[in-house]
């Protein structure tokens, strides 16, 4: 904070601060206490898929750290925190049977957060789906709609009058297009015939599970996109449409069916003799309303057109001018500001919107050094983040929280432990957790409601 902005970046009455992470990427002991395999124990004891060979076998140890990890949220003032359930630890075969330890799990995970005032947001599905569930075709088998929903059942019921906040499904753009487009994210598959097919199960699961939720849950539902904000490398015409193809295949491929809009026309130009029409029924059950909407958000881009490039035929253009995390992803906080109006307007300004996912990866040393791990350039990026996400409320844009990616560092996907998200600096070797200057930062945040910024 400078003399200057004293109180400038001072957050709405009842704004919710919190930190994210997700099952896989932290919790380790994948296949203890009668857990079934996912997709990503499979995919990641595949040689060849997971940089360094390594794999969530034990991760960040939180399936058994849990105690010590929720007194870590409090001594960083969190007022909430965003979890994802493992559906194959509850479910092992993905339907029927409950395991009780599984589930016994996240029961102690819930009530020890609500002991210490840490409101739980619950995303029912973040990529782990059951193996045993892929064996029967996974996210191609449109009885994976039916599948989902009595997940959601059994965690809806569950969790009744203790988790009131709900998402189903995070970053349905990543599952489809890591997943089934280019292969890079388990199940590994790439096809752009798959991927028409399997974006579109996603979408009924999610509508499904809403549609259940009516029925048998309490609280609020709502479902996770990650969204990166296309800007033309040029004002030539080709770019722009290059542009509106990039657009259309990652911000509007799920977000304009869950408004009740259908898939985007350049979807066709997209993909070609791949796209595919469904029946009306289905874009029904994907509309249905929802009570809220987080946006993932790390970087933007700047697509040039490039018809070499599959499947959108664009490609981006390295914006050297900007910092860029160890991601490669472009340091641009005003694109946030835009993409919140932007979100806000595609929506119809009457969705409260969250931030669910927010941060970046940066070189952190393997230890900490006198206690400490110094991170200046996360300090700066998530000043300067908060800093956009206060200015997009200060145009009428109705965000309710914050959520920052990640607690802990975790193991990023495919690119293993070598990508650091984390506030929380997490020694691989002893699993001993040091909170870094970009989370000590993030503590007087919330205690000071961003009047430290
Ligand atoms: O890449 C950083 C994060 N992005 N959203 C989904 C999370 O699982 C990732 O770790």
């Amino acid at each position: 904070m400078t003399t200057e902005t004293a109180g400038k970046y001072l957050f709405p009455e009842g704004f919710l601060w919190g930190a994210a992470t997700a099952a896989y990427q932290i919790e380790g002991s994948s296949m203890a206490d009668g857990a079934g395999a996912s997709i990503w124990d499979r995919f990641s004891h595949t040689p060849g898929n997971m940089k360094d060979g390594d794999t969530g076998d034990v991760a960040c140890d939180h399936y058994k750290r849990w105690r010590e990890d929720i007194q870590l949220m409090k001594r960083l003032n969190l007022q909430a925190y965003r979890f994802s359930v493992s559906w194959s630890r509850v479910m092992p075969e993905g339907r029927g049977a409950i395991n009780p330890k599984g589930i016994d799990f996240y029961d102690r995970l819930v009530d020890g957060l609500l002991e210490q005032g840490i409101e739980p947001l619950c995303t029912l599905y973040h990529w782990d789906l059951p193996a045993a569930l892929d064996d029967r075709g996974g996210w191609l088998n449109p009885d994976i709609a039916d599948w989902f929903a009595d997940y959601g059942q059994v965690l809806f019921e569950k969790f009744k009058g203790r988790v009131k906040t709900w998402g189903t499904i995070n970053e349905p753009w990543v599952i489809v297009d890591g997943g089934y487009l280019h292969g890079a994210l388990a199940p590994g598959h790439r096809s752009a015939f798959e991927a028409m097919i399997a974006g579109h199960n996603v979408l009924r699961a999610h509508g499904a599970a809403v549609k259940r939720f009516r029925q048998v849950g309490e609280g609020k539902i709502g479902i996770v996109l990650n969204i990166e904000p296309k800007y033309p490398a040029s004002d030539k015409p080709e770019d722009e449409a290059a542009r509106r193809r990039a657009e259309a295949q990652m911000n509007r491929w799920f977000l304009d069916p869950l408004m009740g809009r259908g898939y985007p026309e350049e979807l066709k130009d997209v993909y070609g003799e791949a796209y595919r029409e469904f029946p009306q029924e289905d874009f029904d059950l994907i509309a249905q309303p929802t009570d809220w909407m987080g946006l993932n958000w790390y970087t933007r881009a700047v697509p040039e057109n490039a018809p070499d490039a599959w499947p959108t035929r664009s490609r981006p253009v390295k914006q050297v001018q900007h910092a860029h995390t160890e991601t490669g992803w472009e340091v641009n906080p005003p694109a946030l500001t835009d993409t919140l109006v932007w979100l806000h307007e595609q929506t119809g300004g009457k969705l409260p919107l969250m931030v669910t996912e927010n941060g970046s990866a940066w070189y952190d040393p393997p230890h900490a050094i006198d206690g400490r791990i110094h991170d200046p350039m996360r300090v700066e990026y998530l000043k300067n983040h908060l800093k956009a996400l206060h200015d997009a409320i200060g145009k009428g844009v109705d965000v309710r929280g914050y959520m920052a990616w990640s607690l802990l560092d975790n193991l990023e996907w495919s690119l293993g432990y070598s990508k650091r998200f984390g506030i929380t600096h997490v020694n691989f070797q002893t699993q001993e957790r040091t909170i870094k200057d970009s989370g000590l930062l993030y503590a007087e945040v919330i205690k000071t409601h961003g009047g430290v910024l």
